[in-house]
């Protein structure tokens, strides 16, 4: 579960960029935030993983009946415990293109283990198994020992996503991750977006221009207009009216 109580972000520029932001995303949900160029849609995701700090407000996140967080008080070790429980995708697939897939989704765990392990590449037969069932489950094994750079951008999209679930987290922010890709990969991506959330339970939460296929794929729709959520609510309420409110200009 994450929460958000009042959350205000002021960049140090004095852009103030999330406006009071009241929020409860639950266990399993798969959120779309939608809104125009400069809403906040960014700021807003990167909050949760703390790659930016709030101004005020709080945002706690649970992952277990005894693991809890409050994001401003969570600093050093537990802050990278806390990031070994949040998958990030960003807009870039940030794979090693020289290296094979494999090698790829096996690197998503390097935070986990002894820096020297990580350091000479050494996995254990366990992590070589799940990083293969990480592959299987998008569909990407026959890939495994191809250089991630030899892929397609939907391939390589992909992969990042293979990444992310490899490292099993309980949520999942992903940054714009269908806007580089044509229409038919884009949904693609959506779909496999879903059988993660649901087979696996974890939370996803994405940013995305694409409104369609917001509601085609997620749960709920969180509307942001300049730093404010304007609309919270299932795809089926997403009204003509609500989505000029959600972009209009400002
Ligand atoms: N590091 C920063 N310092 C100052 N201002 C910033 C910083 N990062 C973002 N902003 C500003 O905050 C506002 C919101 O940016 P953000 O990237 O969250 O919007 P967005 O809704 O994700 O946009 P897009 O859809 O284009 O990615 C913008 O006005 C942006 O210029």
């Amino acid at each position: 579960m994450i929460e958000f109580k009042k959350v205000n972000k002021v960049w140090s520029n004095g852009k103030h960029v999330l406006k009071n932001i009241n929020l409860k995303i639950n266990d399993g949900e798969f959120v779309a935030i939608i809104g125009l160029s400069g809403a906040g849609k960014t700021t807003l995701l990167k909050t949760i993983n703390k790659v930016n700090a709030i101004t005020s407000g709080e945002i706690l996140i649970e992952i277990d009946e005894q693991t809890k967080y409050e994001i401003s008080s969570t600093k050093g070790s537990s802050l990278k415990k806390l990031r070994t429980h949040i998958g990030l995708m960003s807009q870039e697939y940030n794979n090693i293109g020289k290296q094979n897939v494999l090698k790829n989704v096996l690197n998503s765990k390097a935070a986990q283990i002894s820096g020297f392990r990580s350091l000479i590449g050494y996995f254990t037969k366990e992590e070589k198994k799940n990083a293969l069932e990480s592959l299987s489950k998008l569909k990407l094994l026959e890939y495994a020992y191809v250089r991630a750079e030899n892929l397609s951008g939907g391939q390589q999209q992909r992969v990042a996503l293979a990444r992310t679930i490899n490292q099993n987290p309980k949520i999942i922010i992903a940054d714009e991750p269908v806007s580089a890709l044509d229409p038919v990969l884009a949904a693609r991506v959506m779909e496999d977006f879903k059988n993660i959330n649901k087979d696996f339970k974890m939370t996803v939460i994405i940013n995305i221009h694409h409104v369609d296929l917001a509601i085609k794929y997620c749960d709920r729709i969180i509307g942001l207009n300049d730093g404010k959520i304007v609309f919270d609510d299932q795809p089926s309420k997403l009204t003509k009216k609500e989505i000029d409110t959600i972009y209009s200009g400002v």
